[in-house]
């Protein structure tokens, strides 16, 4: 099947993107990637460290994969764009994922500080992921300012709740000519499907995976939902109807 998703020049065959953080031990990593297919980890730049004799994230990160360090922690545009070239001084590439959040409670987004560190480091030749609240008039700046793809959330980092803001990612998907991954929220394969089915090109699960009782099934699991969501998007939905319609003619033998 010719489905590739391209982002940044690159061809990607898998849709999952993962994360790294809250794995009870990291040594399981590399299984977990392997399980979900996953081509693109994220990663918090706080957590590598090249100078460190301690373990560091990027040792178990298959090599094949894209890295796209995300610049957690930055509560403003500068600081995000400081985070990011370090990202890339320190060897991780030129794909970054903005998170400026400066919200503590519900760790949404700021939109407007996410536009600004897109535009400079789109200008400095990054391939960007903005992390956004899902806003179709954002999503249209991000694009003017240079993101590769956007990343609207689901629901508030964590909370596994799903896709809440469905209806927004919608329009965004309608609308918007780059590519639309959901991340953050996404709590079950059936929520991944879910997004995938509507037409995302992507998503990004960290929490449900990492917290799950068994995280290397689970990345198995989410890579079997984004692939059926996907074929079932690709294969054209039937649409809902209001009444019911018999599923095979009513006419014959019970009329007669
Ligand atoms: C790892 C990362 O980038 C998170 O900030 C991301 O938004 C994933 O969210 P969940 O942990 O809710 O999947």
């Amino acid at each position: 099947m010719d489905d590739k998703l391209i982002i940044g020049g690159m061809e990607l065959e898998n849709r999952l993107f993962i994360g790294t953080g809250k794995f009870p031990n990291k040594k399981i990593i590399p299984e977990v990637v392997k399980k979900s297919g996953s081509k693109v980890i994220t990663m918090a730049l706080r957590r590598v460290d090249l100078n460190s004799k301690q373990e560091n994230i990027l040792d178990y990160i298959p090599k094949d994969c894209i890295l796209l360090p995300n610049t957690s922690g930055a509560r403003n545009a500068e600081e995000a764009v400081r985070i990011a070239k370090l990202a890339r001084a320190m060897g991780c590439g030129n794909w970054i994922k903005i998170e400026v959040i400066s919200d503590n409670k519900y760790l949404l987004p700021d939109n407007y500080e996410t536009i600004k560190a897109t535009e400079m480091l789109a200008k400095e030749g990054f391939i960007v992921l903005p992390y956004m609240n899902p806003d179709l008039m954002v999503a249209k700046s991000l694009v003017n300012a240079g993101a590769a793809a956007v990343m609207p959330l689901g629901a508030p980092i964590g909370t596994n709740r799903g896709l809440q803001t469905k209806e927004l990612i919608r329009i965004l998907i309608e609308e918007i000519d780059i590519p639309i991954i959901v991340d953050a929220g996404i709590g079950k394969p059936s929520h991944a499907a879910q997004a995938m089915e509507m037409g995302a090109a992507a998503v990004l699960v960290n929490t449900a995976i990492a917290t799950a009782k068994d995280p290397v099934k689970m990345a198995h699991a989410f890579n079997l939902s984004v692939k059926a969501g996907r074929l079932a998007y690709i294969s054209k939905i039937a649409p809902e109807k209001k009444y019911a319609e018999a599923s095979s003619p009513l006419t014959g033998f019970l009329n007669e």
